[in-house]
């Protein structure tokens, strides 16, 4: 099941910057060992914004759940999901 996730970071005024630098490299190596496991194949950065477009590819809605929400910084993001299904025109 393929799912686009929009991601919206909203980072906490005041936050201690290491903390915020630490907590900024956790995401990345969380972020990375998903995609290794191929189950996050799409990760943009939305231009000029801090935000990102992402597609997952889970087995289950549960599933897209427990990787978003083991993301280091899932309290400080906003996330829309939606549900993608094939089209009819597409190629591959
Ligand atoms: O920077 C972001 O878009 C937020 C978050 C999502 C993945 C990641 O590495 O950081």
């Amino acid at each position: 099941m393929l799912f686009l996730a929009q991601m919206d970071v909203t980072i906490p005024h005041g936050i201690d910057p290491d903390e915020l630098a630490k907590l900024k490299e956790a995401e990345k190596q969380r972020a990375q060992e998903i995609q290794r496991s191929g189950k996050w194949p799409h990760l943009w950065r939305v231009a000029g914004r801090y935000a990102n477009v992402s597609v997952f590819d889970v087995d289950s809605v549960d599933e897209l759940h427990e990787l978003l929400s083991s993301l280091p910084m899932f309290p400080f993001l906003d996330v829309t999901v939606t549900p993608l299904s094939r089209h009819p025109s597409a190629l591959a």
